[in-house]
């Protein structure tokens, strides 16, 4: 393995790149791929993947899961890997993008917001199935173009201001994912795993008591809690076969990022088996209801139904696992999608009976706030 101590990871030397914490890992090249789609990455896959390649080549698995289980995932043997700690954002970040970039809203907030009043018409109208939808999340994006291009390298080092978030960059085939997550699907290491969902949002206030109150709000908030609930008890599900022990809180507890605060459980068990795979797990336990819903296939299918665009990679996961199993991966959220000109952001919000259609909107603006602040475009109300 490569010390990418003195590589700037935000330029092009390692395109592959998570950091966080001043914790970077990085890839440069693909010197083979898996293109398996995420439901078909079983047992074993990594390691006979691994196994059948060069010795000398990095034992890593880099990428990135789509949205939907029956997609190919894009992941791939890096040429180089590396992996340091080291804070490689101490100079200022320029100004990334023209003051002219023009945004187009897809869906336009009300038809997003009508989208949401169709979910939750779903979702009573459901109620006395045997198996009712009981959540759905519901996304919309924002294409912001700008004439001049991006500094990617100037956004990267404006996301990592914020010390909560996780920042990543993926090379796709199709352009380059960049975001700022702040949600762990999956952690694995020897015999130990951790997941730490998160679900049930409000907006931080610049006043720090109004901010406090919003925190508070949001634990007492019911409608949050049941959001919530619905993710962690999925995520506990799908563990649970793997664990001879797991700790799920009771309780959630406040996350907050630079811009939102949310609710989270961090959820950590003990594996049966210590060799199985961090891919294997993510992709058992993708997509979540804090992407998707519940039940998973419900959701999906409303999913398509309602939302007009393509989710791509937006809440896939992104991430690494090595010849171990051992790995990381995040849900793919406040991201960006940028090829030439132009960049694809996305943000969705939970619905579950008690959601007011206005205020998902809101919450949905506010989550592509970090990342129109990173590209130096102002939040207007009308997106
Ligand atoms: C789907 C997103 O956020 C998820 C993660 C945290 C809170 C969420 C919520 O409160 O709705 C979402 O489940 C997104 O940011 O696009």
């Amino acid at each position: 393995m490569d010390d990418c101590s003195r590589i700037d990871v935000v330029g092009v030397a390692m395109p592959f790149a998570l950091v966080r914490d001043g914790e970077q890992i990085c890839g440069e090249g693909v010197r083979r791929r898996l293109p398996l789609a995420v439901r078909e990455l079983g047992t074993n896959v990594v390691r006979d993947f691994l196994a059948a390649g060069e010795p000398g080549d990095p034992a890593i698995v880099v990428g990135a899961l789509p949205f939907d289980r029956d997609r190919p995932a894009h992941l791939y043997q890096p040429c180089r890997f590396g992996r340091a700690r080291t804070a490689p954002w101490a100079e200022p970040s320029p100004a990334p993008c023209a003051g002219d970039a023009v945004l187009s809203a897809m869906p336009h907030p009300q038809i997003y917001a009508a989208g949401v009043a169709s979910a939750l018409a779903a979702i009573a109208g459901s109620a006395h199935e045997a198996c009712p939808l009981r959540k759905v999340v519901l996304a919309r994006s924002l294409v912001v173009s700008a004439a001049g291009g991006f500094d990617l390298a100037a956004v990267i080092r404006r996301l990592a201001r914020d010390r909560a978030v996780t920042i990543f960059r993926v090379p796709l085939d199709t352009g380059m994912l960049i975001g700022a997550t702040p949600e762990l699907l999956v952690e694995k290491t020897g015999g130990t795993v951790v997941s730490w969902p998160l679900a049930g949002s409000a907006c931080r206030r610049a006043d720090p008591a109004a901010d406090a109150a919003a925190a508070r709000a949001l634990l007492a908030s019911d409608k949050d809690r049941r959001e919530h609930a619905a993710v962690v008890e999925a995520i506990a599900d799908g563990l649970a076969p793997f664990c001879r022990r797991l700790d799920v809180p009771s309780v959630p507890s406040p996350v907050a990022t630079a811009t939102m605060w949310h609710l989270g459980s961090r959820i950590a068990g003990e594996l049966k088996d210590p060799e199985v795979s961090s891919l294997e797990l993510a992709a058992r336990l993708h997509p979540t209801p804090a992407v998707c819903g519940e039940p998973r296939e419900r959701a999906a299918a409303l999913i398509r139904e309602l939302e007009p665009f393509d989710r791509g990679f937006y809440a896939g996961a992104i991430g690494w696992t090595d010849a171990r199993g051992d790995g990381r991966w995040y849900v793919t959220l406040r991201c960006a999608e940028f090829t030439g000109c132009t960049a694809r952001l996305y943000a969705g919000a939970g619905i579950v009976p008690g959601s007011d259609p206005g205020e998902e909107t809101r919450e949905t603006r506010a989550k592509f706030g970090a990342l129109l602040a990173a590209l130096g475009v102002a939040v207007v109300d009308d997106v």
